[in-house]
């Protein structure tokens, strides 16, 4: 454990130089800083309290949390105190940057899978403690992947990004998220029965896959779609075809081919999806409009584009998720069938089969990734203390690559170059830097201008409008969409971390009328009971979203054939793959026998009910003979 918060911080915005600006979320900077008394580098968190709706008392507590957590793997906080509208929260400075950081610029097609092994494997670590302490992270993505000056790995925003969530109900109404939902699990997002900590399993999947291809799923959509594609399709994974480049562990292809389940586990599995999307707590249609508004409006996609997602990449993803639903079914099957308890137990005992495929000394991959400036040297680092003297050893694979980059020349002048050229190529290659490529002295920083650095402004005006709706939004730019959305600031009615739910221009929504299958399928704020009849209207329309899909499906493979070059982009998209179609035909199959089975389930009730009617009807007789019986005797 770590004891850097035993030195005594002050909490005094006059004990702290500040320094540029690191890093930008919705309601916070954060700012490398000097503690002048100490003379230490910390880098500090500015919340803007106006613009987080929770009382003081309750950051307060959530932040004194924060503090209390010690964890290597989890960031702690060194202090916390007031100053004017802003809360400041004291951390140390991790000078390698987030993982998301590093990936922009140096990896921005995902890092290798020993890297994101090594990555994960620490965030597991830091998500077991949490977790087996009652704490929910519910902000697990590379943005709070941390890395310091040594290699060592943390996750951060604990306790920070929770008390920007608050727990009232979700307000009845068409709602507008401000913010990248891209890793908010879909009971997050539903609000129905509340969440747990699987809320941050699934935010760790979803960052896995992440660092596996330089971006979160949905990331290039904007929030409404990202929203509606979350809850709409099964969980997001990795296509084997697509992404070759990964091994297929025992475990995975376990998960994806359901291999053992047995049939009961199978069925609770079906039965929980079915109970998922029949419970949702959306209108389908709103979500829908409001996505396409989104597109149109914010000028984030233009028309043709979107009529591409819409014809391609959106369907594509339908058939390649419906291809995964196997496996996330049997993924949410064992988890809800187990107690936290035994998850966390599970994770723990994971680590077993697990670690045979991380690197010996995990740490050494990430060394590969950044340099480390000794003035930010931590000889407190357990991490540090067992990888600083180690000598770096890859795969072969890994090894020839990292040849490649050799050859390259490390030049300062090349950005690009030198923030792509891990520090043992350094080593061996050119003269190694004395601080780390991937410091934000040294590596291209989005929030870092150097002034007449043309260069920098360039690279830094290319990656902030790439993906405008993936990772952490700017401030500016969510402010901006929230400009475009929300006439006015009082219209907001939630603030959920990075999302804001607002009723802007929003009608109440009025009970849905009967006929109405969008509004049957997306289910009532409350929670329903499991029926046949209730269930028909949302699997019908499962099936003609099926067979739409699939039409789109096959127009879109013909397509394919014919335009050279569109092949990439398809097999970007996530499928291209006939098998997904017969998959897709066997979901709509097994929903068809599902349904029939349900129609016959009915039909034997209402003969049920014929017959006990019917019964009634003669019980009804005899007493009324009975009646007139005694009638009769006592007239006599
Ligand atoms: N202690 C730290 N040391 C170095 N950089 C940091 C530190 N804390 C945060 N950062 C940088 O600042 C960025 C933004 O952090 P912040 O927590 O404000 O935003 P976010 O998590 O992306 O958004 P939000 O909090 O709104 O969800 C991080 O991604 C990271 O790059």
């Amino acid at each position: 454990m770590e004891h850097e918060s035993e030195k005594r911080f002050p909490a005094c915005p006059k004990d702290y130089e500040l320094y540029e600006e690191i890093g930008e979320g919705v309601s916070a900077t954060v700012r490398r800083a000097l503690c002048i008394p100490l003379n230490e580098i910390v880098a500090i968190k500015i919340l803007d309290l106006e613009k987080c709706n929770n009382d003081l008392d309750g950051i307060r507590r959530e932040v004194q949390t924060m503090s209390l957590i010690d964890h290597p793997n989890v960031l702690r906080a060194h202090c916390s105190f007031t100053s004017g509208h802003d809360l400041w929260v004291v951390m140390p400075y991790m000078a390698g940057g987030s993982a998301l950081h590093i990936m922009k610029f140096a990896y921005p097609e995902g890092f290798e899978e020993l890297v994101i092994a090594t990555l994960l494997r620490e965030v597991l670590k830091a998500l077991v403690y949490l977790h087996s302490h009652g704490h929910i992270h519910r902000d697990v993505k590379a943005g709070n992947i941390l890395i310091d000056g040594n290699g060592a790995v943390k996750l951060a925003d604990f306790g920070v990004s929770a008390c920007m969530f608050d727990t009232g109900d979700r307000q009845r109404s068409r709602n507008t998220f401000v913010g990248t939902p891209c890793w908010m699990a879909p009971e997050v997002m539903q609000q129905l029965h509340g969440y747990d900590f699987k809320a941050d399993i699934w935010s760790f999947g979803i960052t896995a896959l992440e660092l596996a291809h330089g971006h979160a799923p949905f990331s290039k959509y904007p929030p409404m779609k990202v929203l509606l594609m979350t809850l709409q399709n099964a969980p997001p994974g990795l296509d084997y075809e697509r992404d070759k480049r990964f091994s297929k562990s025992k475990e995975a292809d376990f998960l994806l081919h359901n291999k053992g389940l047995p049939g009961e586990k199978e069925q609770l599995s079906q039965r929980e999806y079915i109970r998922g999307i029949s419970g949702w707590n959306f209108n389908l249609e709103d979500l829908k409009a409001q996505a396409a508004r989104l597109e149109t409006s914010d000028g984030a996609l233009p028309s043709e584009e979107v009529d591409n997602i819409s014809n391609t990449k959106d369907a594509f993803d339908e058939a390649d998720i419906q291809q995964q639903i196997r496996s996330s079914e049997s993924v949410n099957n064992s988890s809800s069938a187990t107690s936290p308890e035994v998850d966390i137990q599970d994770i723990q005992e994971l680590e077993g089969p697990f670690a045979s495929a991380f690197a010996s000394r995990p740490l050494e991959a990430l060394k590969s990734c950044f340099d480390v400036c000794d003035d930010e040297t931590d000889a407190n680092s357990p991490i540090l203390k067992a990888h600083l003297n180690s000598e770096s050893r890859f795969p072969s694979e890994q090894s020839s690559q990292l040849g490649d980059l050799r050859a390259a020349k490390c030049n300062g002048d090349n950005l690009e170059r030198s923030v792509s050229v891990p520090t043992n190529i350094s080593v061996l290659g050119c003269q190694k830097f004395s601080s780390g490529s991937l410091l934000p002295e040294h590596v291209l920083s989005p929030y870092r201008r150097t002034s007449g650095d043309t260069e920098r402004d360039e690279l830094h005006r290319k990656h902030h409008n790439e993906r405008n709706h993936s990772g952490p939004l700017s401030f500016r730019q969510m402010r901006d969409a929230q400009a475009q959305q929300e006439p006015s600031e009082e219209k907001v009615v939630q603030r959920r971390g990075r999302f804001k739910v607002t009723s802007s221009d929003v009608t109440p929504k009025v009970a849905s009328t009967a006929n109405s299958k969008a509004d049957q399928f997306s289910g009532t704020p409350t929670r329903r009971t499991l029926n046949g009849p209730a269930l028909l209207p949302p699997l019908q329309f499962l099936l003609q979203q099926n067979a739409m899909q699939r039409e789109q499906l096959l127009k879109l493979m013909a397509c394919v054939e014919q335009t050279s070059g569109f092949h990439s982009e398809v097999s970007d998209a996530g499928t291209s793959d006939s098998s997904q179609l017969c998959q897709a035909s066997s979901r709509e199959k097994e929903l068809q026998a599902y349904v029939a089975h349900l129609e016959q389930g009915i039909m034997e009730l209402a003969q049920e009910v014929q017959k006990l009617k019917t019964k009634n009807t003669q019980l009804e007789r005899q007493i009324n003979a009975l009646t007139s019986k005694e009638d009769r005797v006592r007239r006599r």
